[in-house]
């Protein structure tokens, strides 16, 4: 096998099994020939114990030491995986690269749906480098991947061993995160976002349904329910109503900050920033197939968003506002650095109008997709001439492209 692999340049992926471990001869093998030429080596607690001769590993530290430990057997990466440390209600696996180490954490499932949860992981990272991630964010990927599909399969009853299987394909499987059903986000669906304000709407006497019907008569391409006073219950109400008109006009409808009220409309996302629930708590609540939008200011939040899942970036003030209180305004440069930090679609947000939306789109940036709006289409009186304006303002910039 070796001489193959030496032959052939692929990724080398070696996911250890506690049982082949046994074999002193295996062991040998594994450590004096694999290990040299593996891109990555993921043994768990128990196999980096038997491979670097029965080492206790209880701690962090213990599982960062025996990380640098068998990184000396010549892996590129090494990743030591925490799922059965005793006493923990969360899965830390401790990532090295030879020169740092990242602590990655995932809740722990408790379920005995557990049987292939190793292979499944290292072959979500080779799928994942096939894709072009890097090593971290494969790892990263992979580890949400294999968590969210523990979670969906806990309580799965299939066989009688001490051990059962988990459901690769729960995607599938479940009616809400059925994404067979649902239409996957477009980023090119960011290009005009309409983000409401329930003052706003209050000042110029408009319910959430009209301001709605109107930035959709106007040409908006997606919609954002910010309503930060409003009880729950009215809250609900009127997102249900909206969900009404986005789903017939084929606008997808996300809600700010509320995960509750998201589940409860059926809605097709949330969009959340820094201060509120991860956007990787947030895709364990609504699965697969929903939307979700994380505002970030530097490319460091950009790259977190990412390994959470996000599906796009709200990145903003771009320009000053007055619609959020103390928001840092960043300039075309913060928005640059953004985008260019990320793979994932961006959208501006800030102080964006009629006079300055052009300007932000003849940026050029390939994965800058659209602007959010909110004062500009609902602090006025007519909410679908705004929309329409602003709208035929972005289709000139995009036709002179
Ligand atoms: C598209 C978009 N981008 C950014 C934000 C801001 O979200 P957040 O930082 O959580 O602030 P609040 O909107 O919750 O006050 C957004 N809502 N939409
Ligand atoms: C919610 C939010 N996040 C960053 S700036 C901002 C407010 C955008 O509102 P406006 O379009 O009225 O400036
Ligand atoms: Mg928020």
């Amino acid at each position: 096998m070796c001489e193959s692999l030496q032959k052939f340049p692929v990724k080398v992926m070696v996911s250890t099994s506690g049982d082949s471990l046994s074999d002193p001869s295996t062991l040998t093998y594994y450590r004096d020939e694999l290990f040299a030429m593996a891109d990555i080596v993921t043994p768990n607690v128990k196999e980096a114990s038997k491979l670097l001769g029965g080492v206790s590993l209880h701690t962090i530290a213990d599982m960062r030491d025996a990380a640098e430990s068998i990184y000396k057997f010549g892996p590129r990466y090494v990743l030591v995986k925490g799922g059965d440390m005793p006493d923990s209600s969360e899965a830390i696996d401790v990532f090295y690269d030879g020169k740092e180490f990242v602590e990655l954490r995932g809740h722990r499932i408790k379920t005995r749906n557990t049987h292939g949860t190793g292979c499944t992981l290292a072959s979500s990272i080779a799928a994942e480098l096939a894709k072009g991630s890097s090593m971290l964010n494969a790892v990263q990927v992979a580890k949400n991947f294999v968590e969210s599909a523990l979670h969906h399969s806990k309580d799965l009853v299939i066989g009688n061993g001490p051990q059962g299987p988990f459901d690769h394909l729960f995607r599938l499987r479940c009616p809400p995160y059925n994404i067979g059903s649902q239409q996957r986000f477009n980023p090119d669906s960011l290009f005009l976002y309409a983000v409401t304000d329930s003052r706003m709407n209050k000042r110029w006497g408009h319910s959430i349904e009209d301001a709605v019907k109107a930035a959709i008569e106007g040409g908006a391409t997606i919609v954002q329910l910010r309503e930060k006073d409003i009880e729950s219950r009215a809250f609900l109400e009127a997102a249900k109503a909206c969900m009404d008109i986005c789903k017939s006009s084929g606008v997808p409808l996300l809600i700010n900050d509320r995960v509750d009220i998201a589940l409860a409309c059926n809605a097709d996302g949330v969009h959340v920033g820094q201060s509120d629930i991860s956007a990787r708590e947030v895709r364990k609540l609504l699965g697969p197939g929903k939307i979700i939008g994380v505002s970030c200011k530097t490319p460091a939040q950009a790259e977190q968003a990412w390994r959470d899942g996000a599906d796009y970036l709200g990145c903003g003030g771009v320009f000053p506002t007055t619609t959020k209180a103390n928001n840092p305004t960043l300039g075309f440069e913060g928005l640059k650095a953004v985008c260019l930090a990320s793979k994932l679609p961006v959208v501006a947000i800030g102080g964006i109008n009629a006079t300055n939306a052009g300007s932000v789109m003849e940026l050029g940036l390939p994965n800058l997709k659209g602007v959010a709006v909110v004062s500009a289409l609902f602090d006025r009186e007519c909410v679908s001439t705004e929309t329409r304006n602003l709208r035929s303002i972005l289709t000139s910039v995009r036709c002179l492209a």
